[in-house]
């Protein structure tokens, strides 16, 4: 697991470099939040049961994470699945050497919602159990996470602490971002 977690830490590091990088963010500023020493990587392991009735029963509910990004590791089973307009909810099957990226959060608003965070579930199955590993990746609480703008872009979301939105994420669940909004 702590191999695991290294590698994780590894890749996620270089992911936030080529994003901040694209969203135009300076190396000055990139500091910020990579000179903290708190712990800014969880892993989290989640297990579904078989289920003898799936439909009438959730893995996990609708939601996004709050995250900068989260690398899910999946086994054989299916089940995770991310809602897209027009098409609803769209399966997202297991590759057995295929890692799945979810853009949370806090790259949702600091990327003035260009990237969009994914709405995303995890349905249950009736023969077979299913495991999968969240690696959770955010700025330290403590950063204040603010739109990275282009010329004259107007940003979309109120500047904050990782802290104070994972605060109000977990009063106000989905209904979050539109706390913060400019508009
Ligand atoms: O089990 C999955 O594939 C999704 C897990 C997930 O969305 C989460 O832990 O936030
Ligand atoms: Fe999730």
């Amino acid at each position: 697991m702590e191999n695991y977690n290294n590698q994780m830490k590894v890749l996620a590091e270089k992911l936030r470099h080529m994003i901040l990088n694209f969203l135009g963010m300076n190396s000055e500023e990139e500091k910020k939040w990579v000179s903290s020493k708190n712990q800014f990587g969880v892993i989290q392991l989640n297990y579904y049961p078989c289920c003898p009735e799936p439909d009438r029963a959730m893995g996990l509910a609708p939601h996004t994470d709050s995250s900068f990004f989260t690398i899910i590791h999946q086994t054989q089973t299916n089940g995770l699945q991310i809602f897209k307009e027009c098409l609803g909810w769209v399966p997202i099957n297991p590759d057995p050497n295929t890692l799945v990226v979810i853009i949370g959060d806090i790259l949702h608003i600091m990327s003035n919602a260009r990237f969009h965070c994914a709405l995303h579930r995890a349905i249950v199955n009736n023969t077979k159990e299913r495991y999968s590993m969240a690696y959770f990746y955010a700025p330290p609480p403590d950063y204040v996470i603010s739109p990275l703008v282009f010329n004259s872009d107007v940003p979309c979301f109120h500047a904050l602490t990782v802290k104070n939105y994972i605060n109000i994420k977990a009063k106000n669940f989905g209904g979050a971002l539109s706390l913060i909004t400019t508009t």
